[in-house]
């Protein structure tokens, strides 16, 4: 059963996208929350664009964030991060995944509150651990002990993660299940009614 299917006969699409109100969704966290797998899901169940901040950094600047990082280092990944997310937000609506980064700098955070909703999508360290400890791609965690890297990343950016709009919490559960989580905080949003009929 896909996604739209699986939310269409409870009339949840309809009241996650009354809550929405046309705005952006903007979706934060660390690296490894589900920003990008989840953003996914969401989009197509709601059937709007889904936009990956990453993914568009990577075109403009037609090489990888590894490799960004690696020849022009971070502060250059940075400034194009908050041009990308500038321009993404101005030709929204749209499900916006954002890099684990992005929501700590404060331009930012003005940027997507002034254009939209910002949900944050909070894990546990083990989870997160558990879901990019196979993966290469993420310069910041190539450190000596990538999982303390991941903990101090998380003693550092949670508490500015917890500004954002709303939180839903990215349990050890499937994916769907969490795409759902968000589509009932997005539908609690429109007058608090999350009952599925
Ligand atoms: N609820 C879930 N259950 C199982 N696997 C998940 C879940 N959410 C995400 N994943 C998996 O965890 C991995 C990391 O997720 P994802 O790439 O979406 O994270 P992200 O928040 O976009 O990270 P980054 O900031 O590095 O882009 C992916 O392989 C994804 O499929
Ligand atoms: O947490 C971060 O600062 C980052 C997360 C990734 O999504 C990428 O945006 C990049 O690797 C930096
Ligand atoms: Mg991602």
């Amino acid at each position: 059963m896909n996604a739209k299917q699986d939310t269409g006969k409870t009339g949840l699409r309809e009241k996650a996208l009354a809550g929405l109100a046309g705005r952006n969704l903007i979706l934060v966290g660390l690296m490894g929350a589900g920003k990008s797998a989840i953003g996914k899901l969401v989009a197509n169940a709601l059937d709007l664009p889904y936009v990956d901040t990453d993914h568009e950094i990577e075109d403009a600047a037609r090489m990888t964030i590894a490799d960004l990082f690696a020849q022009y280092g971070e502060p250059e990944f940075r400034a194009l991060e908050t041009r990308v997310i500038e321009r993404i937000l101005s030709e929204g609506p749209a499900i916006v995944s954002t890099g684990g980064g992005a929501f700590i700098n404060p331009a930012n955070r003005e940027l997507i509150s002034s254009s939209g909703l910002s949900m944050w999508l909070k894990a546990d360290l083990d989870t997160l651990w558990d879901r990019v400890r196979r993966r290469q791609t993420r310069p910041l965690l190539k450190t000596e002990n990538p999982k303390q890297t991941l903990k101090d990343l998380m003693d550092k950016r949670y508490p500015v993660y917890a500004q954002a709009d709303v939180t839903v919490l990215s349990r050890n559960v499937r994916k769907e299940t969490v795409m759902r989580d968000v589509l009932k905080a997005l539908a609690a949003l429109d007058g608090g009614n999350t009952r599925e009929e």
